[in-house]
């Protein structure tokens, strides 16, 4: 297949080392953050200089999604073209898809399903059930805030599946999925074209966008960030200046792919208003010949973030390591940040260097894709999570405080090993937990011993007290 791709007018390419690595099939990508992209598969399948000719070349259907509505200012304004074999709208129409899915939440303004607690949850990574489950059957909610109807909040889902989609497509009119692989990687087909993503990697598939994952290495389990507020962005840098944290040219989108020919019952499953529906067709939606525009999935790999910390004394706050932001509309304060705690250097001087004691206006709800976190010694595994909601105080559990103490004030720089990742879906919206997550055999009863044991170590020796009235 010939393939030319091109990036605001430039042919830019890139292969992803992750990929290769992997053991992949080596495709290629267009590289940066929400460029305004071309891809074609075929020479010449896109128009010349307009979107909606009389007629396209190859006798192939023009037509937009549009991702922000029409009127959003045009740095906003996100839209793209497919160049297709068959419209998307050439479908039987939709049904409720049986057997109903009991485990999604799109809604939680009303869901009497939720349950609310200030306590500090967290669970234990899922079993990978032996049943065959592919990418939507194992995904399951475990909180979230707003509501998909009034298009603002987010959901927190985790998926655990065995199986590759066969013969269908998932298409989500409730959100933008950006999802955390942690075990086993995904080979995902687009309408843009193909992405492989491996645990260590992120993708965001946006609203709308139909694609079908595959599992080559069978059982697969990870997070799922789905935001009904907006698109994810790159956080301001601020005070950093013009480069550092994640880089904009690591963002990978696909290059245009399609599979053309009958297939008979394809089916197409929509993520609407929180449940899904069912369509029935006789070809592929995954027969774009070529596309353009600023509207397109990407994965981005974590370990080339570009951390920024404290050189000199005390812990910085999380935000540094904001990978992507939803923001809200109040300055500064996002509906979502998507953070990691990525290897780097510790070097602060006579400072307690894990994460501090804290309580938090924002709702912070976290998971491992693997190794340890550095704020706590035990409990907290690979696969599973933790929530401290709206003010939930928490930190460090008592051996990481006990051992951090004891190894004194001249600690050496230390860094954070590459085997760890860990990462935080931070919201401002106080989130409702599922009535399924809230009893389910995975939640750790246990998980407040993990701070029951911090000793006093007040000492007032023979300090005068200051403010003592009598
Ligand atoms: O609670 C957590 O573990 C996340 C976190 C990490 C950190 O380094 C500082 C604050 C914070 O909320
Ligand atoms: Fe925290």
């Amino acid at each position: 297949m010939d393939n030319i791709a091109s990036n605001n007018g430039a042919v830019k390419e890139h292969r992803s080392r992750v990929d290769a690595e992997a053991g992949f099939e080596d495709l290629r990508y267009l590289s940066g953050f929400g460029n305004h992209f071309a891809s074609e598969a075929l020479k010449g399948a896109l128009p010349d200089s307009q979107n909606s000719p009389l007629k396209c070349p190859y006798g192939l259907y023009a037509e937009q999604i549009s991702g922000t509505a029409f009127t959003a200012p045009r740095k906003a304004n996100q839209r793209s073209w497919f160049y297709r074999i068959k419209p998307s709208v050439t479908h039987e129409p939709f049904y409720p898809r049986q057997p109903l899915h009991e485990h999604l939440v799109g809604d939680f303004s009303n869901e009497k399903g939720c349950v609310t607690t200030p306590t500090q949850l967290r669970w234990k990574p899922v079993d990978i059930s032996k049943a065959r489950t592919d990418f939507i059957d194992g995904l399951f909610t475990i909180c979230g805030a707003g509501s998909c109807f009034v298009r603002h909040g987010y959901a927190i889902h985790m998926y655990a599946a065995n199986a590759s989609m066969e013969d269908s497509a998932f298409a989500n009119a409730d959100g933008d999925f950006l999802i955390v692989p942690q075990q086993g990687r995904l080979w995902i087909k687009t309408e843009f074209g193909r992405l492989q993503v491996s645990p260590g990697e992120i993708v965001v598939l946006q609203l709308g966008f139909r694609y079908s994952i595959d599992l080559p290495d069978g059982p697969s389990r990870g997070y799922v960030l789905e935001v009904f507020s907006g698109h994810f962005q790159l956080p301001d840098l601020g005070p950093i200046g013009a480069n550092g944290l994640a880089l904009p040219h690591d963002f990978l989108t696909p290059v245009a792919w399609y599979e053309g020919g009958v297939y008979s019952g394809f089916k197409v499953v929509q993520k609407f208003g929180g449940a899904l529906f069912e369509a029935k067709q006789n070809f592929s939606p995954f027969n774009v010949v070529a596309w353009r525009g600023n509207y397109a999935p990407f994965k981005y790999d974590l370990r080339k973030f570009c951390p920024f910390n404290a050189v000199l004394f005390d812990h910085g706050d999380p935000s540094i390591n904001t990978v992507l932001t939803v923001p809200s509309e109040r300055p500064g304060i996002a509906v979502v940040d998507f953070v990691i705690f990525p290897p780097r250097w510790l070097v602060s001087e006579h400072t307690f260097r894990p994460p501090y004691f804290h309580r938090n206006c924002m709702s912070e709800f976290m998971g491992l894709i693997y190794g340890l976190y550095e704020g706590k010694a035990e409990g907290f595994l690979p696969g599973g999570a933790s929530l401290h909601s709206c003010m939930t105080p928490h930190g460090v559990d008592t051996l990481t405080y006990e051992k951090t103490v004891a190894a004194g004030d001249d600690l050496k720089p230390f860094r954070i090993s590459g085997d760890s990742l860990a990462f935080m879906f931070e919201s401002s919206l106080t989130p409702k937990i599922t009535h399924w997550a809230f009893n389910s055999p995975h939640i750790d009863p246990d998980y407040y011993k993990c701070w029951i044991k911090l000793r006093s170590h007040f000492d007032q020796g023979t300090a005068t007290v200051e403010n003592d009235e009598n």
